[in-house]
């Protein structure tokens, strides 16, 4: 604010100065004629062309002839124009003379003066140009009177310019303008002062900014100020009041500082109102803005939650259908005898610099996988499963879904349940689990016997149940046992011809040890020796990789209180990886082991294109796998594959022929599921028919045979009573074994 103030003043002040040295270089113009100066000089151009004091002493012997003798006037005008001082130094005594001569002249005249060094200056001052244009503008007024009415202007003293602060103090000095005591032309005189009276309360004016600047109080000082101009010129007829009287200024002084202490004060007052208005409006403001944010978060909840509810109902309701459909699609593959499909994704390994390419998988069994260097929509595969587990799904997810199947073992179903997938994919993770394996990452395996036996310990009162376990592998195409004490049958691979490998009810291998469990530790124990018998190697793509086909067959026998059997086998395969010989960078025997495991794998895919596509011909006999497996996936079993997936980019081809495999052997129909149970009475009448056939050539079956009532009659009264019976036994046994 003060600034501002400063400002104006400094500009105010320089216009006024300008306007005044404007009319004096006009009034010595028509005086003297042309200075060679601009009409509205610079106070150095001012100052320079007054300098030599030419100028002024032909301007007061103008008016007043004779005020100066001697006028020195070998300074040529055409220098006036030059402020340069090394022309000018030669002159000095000139001037000097002629200045002096004036000042003396205008003493005379008693009209205000200045002080010599005031032209001799180069740094001009503050205020020494305003002195000597108040003195050229005194000789103009005198001028002027003299002019008009021949009045002699006996006194007019300029106030002599002070660098002061304070106006008050200033008009303390001998500023004063004394009126002529001559009693002639009184009113003449006043109209001179009057006319320079402008002048002065110009200075006057500028005194009051100063002080304004300095107090710090425009607007109160500027009504001091105004009222004191209007004091000043109200009274121009009165000369002797145009003196500020020193103690009406003083008094002024005091109204002043009581009136500035006042608005001070009044100020401070008022920004402490506005403040603590403010303080109050920003209150004000957090309250609002904080109700509005409540108001807004409640308002968006009720919103969000009815939405979400609603969502949330939908999105129940939805997986209720789902779960309802795939129930449904399970009975139905049940019906046909479908080979269940499951498929499982292992996490990725480098998490960080690997992508995978599993793009979504559906709670409905579907899969969507995306290939890496095609992300457009349509490059997304799609494939329909029973079950798929993604990478965050546990062994007891897994477990819990086969649950049911390896449960109807112990109704008397054969159930075979087969890992399949590129190596490294995380088969044996899921049959076995993880290597050391932690009792929470038990896999399948361990996990069906387990329930096997809490369903052993259920049903105890009505079935006395035994189990079997037998574990072999196929390695290179040879069967080994993995459970021989013999270790000559563990080290070395242990042949079996293929006469062996089908036992009479084509469920066991006669030759491979079979051991009686009772308990998981046993089981345990039974699966760790087993596994260490394992044929594993490193390649490129796993650190452990299984060589081998390896088969773990749990036997289920079962006889009730009335002499029924239940009898059944469970296959749990982890079949050997499949693999890009190229991309397991293997050579020598593993380069075999891999060419033996891709063929028992073909051979597998030939079988289920076989099944699937319903030929007369199934290529069982091609490899040992398939042989071993031929009831597992052909004979009326339950049947369940695991297809396991590596999610890396990298492996994006095997996954995508894994599941196209998986989605083949989908297709394939088995045929409804049959239990192997029999009946007391069922048993009974094999029995029967065995002793029959043992009878068959014997004298007495001949004698039977050739009796008329052996032979073949019309109707069913004519036929012999035991062979009747035979006949119906028969097809008891023929309806019963279907
Ligand atoms: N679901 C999973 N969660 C955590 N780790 C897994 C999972 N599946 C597999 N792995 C890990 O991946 C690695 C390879 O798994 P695994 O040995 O089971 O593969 P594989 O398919 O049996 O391979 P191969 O055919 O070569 O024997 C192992 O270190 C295993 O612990």
């Amino acid at each position: 604010m003060t600034g501002l103030h400063e400002i104006h003043l400094a500009s105010r002040r320089a216009e006024e100065a300008a306007a005044r040295r404007f009319q004096a270089v006009q009034w010595l113009q028509s005086v003297v004629g042309q200075l060679g100066i601009p009409s509205q000089p610079s106070e150095r151009e001012f100052v320079c062309c007054l300098r030599n004091g030419m100028i002024l002493c032909n301007a007061i012997n103008k008016i007043h002839p004779g005020a100066v003798s001697k006028v020195v006037e070998n300074y040529s005008q055409s220098h006036l124009q030059s402020f340069n001082r090394e022309y000018q130094l030669p002159q000095a005594y000139q001037y000097f003379e002629n200045v002096r001569n004036f000042l003396v002249a205008l003493e005379q005249l008693k009209l205000p003066g200045f002080e010599a060094s005031d032209l001799g200056k180069d740094n001009i001052e503050s205020g020494s140009v305003s002195k000597v244009v108040d003195c050229i503008l005194g000789l103009k007024a005198y001028h002027e009177c003299k002019m008009s009415n021949g009045l002699f202007y006996k006194h007019i003293k300029t106030p002599p310019f002070q660098k002061v602060n304070h106006p008050l103090s200033a008009s303390k000095t001998s500023r004063h303008l004394e009126r002529n005591d001559c009693s002639d032309g009184e009113c003449d005189q006043l109209k001179v002062v009057t006319k320079l009276l402008p002048d002065h309360i110009s200075n006057y004016k500028e005194f009051f900014y100063e002080s304004l600047i300095s107090l710090e109080n425009g607007s109160e000082l500027q009504s001091v100020f105004k009222k004191f101009l209007n004091e000043d010129t109200s009274k121009p007829s009165d000369l002797k009041s145009i003196h500020l009287e020193e103690l009406s200024l003083h008094e002024e002084d005091q109204s002043c500082k009581s009136l500035l202490h006042k608005t001070k004060c009044n100020h401070k007052r008022l920004l402490k109102t506005q403040e603590n208005e403010l303080v109050v409006l920003k209150t004000l403001f957090i309250e609002t803005k904080q109700d509005f944010q409540v108001h807004l978060q409640r308002n968006l909840m009720e919103l969000g939650c009815n939405q979400m509810q609603e969502m949330s109902s939908a999105a129940q309701g939805y997986y209720k259908v789902v779960e309802e459909n795939r129930k449904l699609y399970n009975m139905v593959q049940d019906l046909k005898g479908n080979i269940r499909v499951f498929c499982r994704v292992r996490p990725i390994f480098n998490n960080e610099t690997t992508k995978g390419v599993i793009d979504h998988i559906g709670r409905d069994g579907s899969l969507f996988v995306m290939g890496p260097s095609k992300p457009q929509k349509d490059a997304r595969k799609t494939f329909q499963f029973n079950q798929v587990f993604g990478p965050t799904s546990t062994q007891d997810d897994v477990f819990r879904e086969t649950q049911p199947l390896i449960r109807s073992a112990m109704d008397g179903y054969n159930v075979c349940i087969f890992a399949y997938g590129q190596t490294g994919s995380g088969k044996t993770y899921t049959m076995s689990g993880p290597q050391g394996r932690p009792s929470t990452e038990l896999g399948i395996n361990y996990l069906a016997l387990r329930d096997l036996f809490l369903i052993c310990d259920k049903r105890r009162e009505m079935i006395n149940y035994e189990i079997h376990v037998q574990m072999v592998e196929i390695y290179n195409e040879q069967v080994r046992d993995l459970l021989s004490e013999n270790s000559s049958c563990t080290r070395y691979p242990f042949f079996m011809s293929l006469e062996n490998l089908l036992e009479e009810n084509g469920l066991s291998l006669p030759d491979a040890t079979m051991h009686s469990v009772n308990s998981t530790v046993d089981v345990l124990q039974l699966m760790e020796a087993g596994e260490m018998n394992r044929a594993v190697g490193s390649t490129s793509m796993n650190s452990r990789s299984s060589r081998s086909h390896s088969i773990f067959m749990v036997h289920v026998r079962g006889k009730d209180a009335s002499g029924g059997t239940i009898r059944s086998c469970l296959h749990l395969v982890d079949l050997a990886g499949s693999e890009r010989v190229d991309k397991s960078e293997v050579t020598g025997d593993r380069l075999k082991e891999a060419q033996y495991i891709n063929k028992s794998l073909s051979c597998l895919g030939d079988v289920i294109s076989a099944l699937s596509q319903k030929s007369a011909h199934i290529p069982y006999r091609d490899s040992k796998l398939t042989l071993l497996l031929q009831d597992a996936l052909g004979d009326q079993a339950k049947t369940l594959m695991i297809a396991h997936l590596s999610p890396e980019e990298d492996s994006f081809g095997e996954t995508i022929s894994t599941l196209k495999f998986a989605q083949r052997v989908s297709s394939v129909e088995l045929g409804a599921a049959c239990a192997h149970k029999e009946t007391r009475e069922v048993i009974h009448l094999k029995e029967q028919i065995e002793t029959l056939k043992k009878a068959q050539g014997t004298e007495e079956w001949n004698k039977e045979m050739k009796s008329p009532l052996s032979r073949p009659v019309a109707t069913t009264e004519r036929t012999p009573p035991r062979l009747r019976r035979l006949q119906q036994k028969r097809e008891l046994l023929h309806v019963s074994e279907d």
